[in-house]
Parts: structure tokens; C-alpha cells; sequence
């Protein structure tokens, strides 16, 4: 069907609140990813609408190669239309279990791309807080696309986040049970890169269990990465899935660690 400007084509898959649908302009031939959230499922007045309002504030002022844009949106009686960037390659997930892991020279420079999109989306005071693969889209030329920001907030924050959706990737501090003050900031995001160092190399996150043991595993930092793991990525791991935020290694330094430098000249 087409929608004024827009022919739309294939469904590109259901991203959260809505779908998204392979878009062509039509004076430009312009492609896009379309995607189409009912204002009816965005119950009026509740937090949702005030998020999808904040999300796209958020994402309309981004501009980096490692970040999917958000070209504008627009909308009708019924639905809010999003002009999303086309990820070529599709969802990075999909290659990750295709491919069971990555080796050690891919799952770098994919760091090295999450490190650089994270220290410009810090510049800004941008916390992503949702950073795992199903969150990863990737360009024609293999680059990575960050998107879904449907958790980013201005840090510093202390919301208390009602997830769904898998704890693999929440740091300790964000799963604090009780009133302990759950403050957290940006180092958040650094947490989520070493889960996701450890997932492109193993090919699982690394306190994956039962939801209550993943939860106790997190807070000890509990985990074992195989001894077939390089050294130099070990030790990347290891600086990031620190319990104490303010020690874990700031993404200057990620982007200088030998195991990155040396796969990624
Ligand atoms: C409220 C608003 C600002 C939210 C903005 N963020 C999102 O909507 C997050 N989101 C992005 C998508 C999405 C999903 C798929 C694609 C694709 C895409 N390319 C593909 C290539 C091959 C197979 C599947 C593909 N999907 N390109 N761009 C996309 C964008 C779905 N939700």
C-alpha cells in the first residue's frame, strides 16, 4: 500500500510498540525503515506516550555512523509514523546466533564501533541502559547500528526501570532490590559492553541462568569466561564487569585497550 509520499514494502520485523516496514520515498526513491506505532496501543496519558515523545526527541538530535537516525515522523488521526534509517544487514542478533560467535578480529571492531557510538551518546548525557544484540542493527557495509532507545534517559538518573525482557545485560546497581538508592549514571552502558564482549566471543552472555540466579551471579560479577578466550579480551572483560561503576574502564580507554588496538588498525 502506499501512504502519500511513501511505497511501502516488506515488513522488516516487529520492533517494540509497533512495526516497521521497508519504505521508498517516492520523488526521491529514497529508502527507509517505516515504522508505524497505533496511537490507540500508546495509552493516552500514560508513561508510554510521554517515552515514545522522549525517544524521539532523544533520537532526532543523533547524528553518529554507529547510530541508527531518525530521519523525522510524522502523523495521522490514528497512527505516529517514525522515518527510521535502513539497516542493510539487518538485526545483529540474527548473525550472532547464526553464527554461534564472533571471531576475536569481528567482535572487535564491533566494540570499537558500540565504544565510539557510546562516548558521543555520553557527550550528550545520553544513558542508553538497553545496550544487548537484539538492540543492534547492522549497515550494508557490516557497521553497527545501534537503535532502540527506548530506555535512554539524560543521566544522571534514578528511575526505577520496571523491566521485561532478559536481566543479562542489567548492572548490578540497576538490579539493587530495595530502597538502597539505586542511583545510577552513564557507567551503566560501560556494564552493558562487557556483557556484550563476552556474548560475541562466547556466544552467551555471561551470568546467564534461571532469572533468580542470574540476578545473584550479576551482583557477585559471577562469571567464568572460557579459557579459549584471548588474554587481551579477557582482560577487556574483566575491566569492564566490575561491580563498583566508577572502576570500570571509561570507553577512552576501551577504544586504547591492546585487544582492540591490535584488530583494529
Ligand atoms: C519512538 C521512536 C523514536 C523509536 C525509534 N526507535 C525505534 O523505532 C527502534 N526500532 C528500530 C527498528 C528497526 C527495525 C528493523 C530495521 C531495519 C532492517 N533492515 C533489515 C534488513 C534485512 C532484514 C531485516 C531488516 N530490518 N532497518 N532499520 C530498522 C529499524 C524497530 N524499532
Amino acid at each position: 500500500f502506499h501512504l502519500g509520499m511513501f511505497e511501502i514494502g516488506r515488513p522488516l520485523g516487529k520492533g517494540k510498540f509497533g512495526r516497521v516496514y521497508l519504505a521508498r520515498e517516492r520523488s526521491s526513491s529514497f529508502i527507509c525503515a517505516l515504522k508505524v506505532l497505533y496511537k490507540s496501543e500508546l495509552q493516552h496519558g500514560s508513561g508510554v506516550e510521554k517515552q515514545v515523545r522522549r525517544e524521539i526527541e532523544i533520537q532526532s538530535n543523533l547524528r553518529h555512523p554507529n547510530i541508527l537516525k531518525l530521519y523525522g515522523h510524522f502523523h495521522d488521526s490514528k497512527r505516529i509514523f517514525l522515518i527510521l534509517e535502513f539497516a542493510g544487514k539487518g538485526e545483529l542478533y540474527k548473525h550472532l546466533r547464526r553464527e554461534e560467535r564472533f571471531p576475536e578480529w569481528k567482535a572487535a571492531q564491533y566494540i570499537a564501533q558500540m565504544a565510539s557510538a557510546l562516548r558521543y551518546l555520553h557527550r550528550k548525557h545520553v544513558i542508553h541502559r538497553d545496550i544487548k544484540p537484539e538492540n543492534i542493527l547492522m549497515g550494508i557495509h557490516g557497521e553497527i547500528k545501534i537503535s532502540d532507545f527506548g530506555w535512554s534517559v539524560h543521566a544522571p538518573n534514578n528511575r526505577r526501570a520496571t523491566l521485561c525482557g532478559t536481566l543479562d545485560y542489567l548492572p548490578p546497581e540497576m538490579i539493587g532490590s530495595g530502597s538502597r538508592n539505586n542511583y545510577y549514571n552513564e557507567k551503566v552502558d560501560l556494564w552493558s559492553l562487557g556483557v556484550l564482549t563476552y556474548e560475541f566471543l562466547v556466544g552467551e552472555a555471561p551470568f546467564e541462568d534461571t532469572p533468580i540466579m542470574t540476578q545473584k551471579r550479576i551482583a557477585r560479577a559471577d562469571m567464568t569466561i572460557p579459557e579459549w578466550v584471548s588474554k587481551e579480551a579477557k582482560d577487556l572483560i574483566k575491566k569492564l564487569l566490575v561491580l563498583d561503576p566508577e572502576k570500570r574502564l571509561p570507553l577512552e580507554e576501551v577504544q586504547s585497550h591492546p585487544w582492540i588496538v591490535k584488530h583494529c588498525v
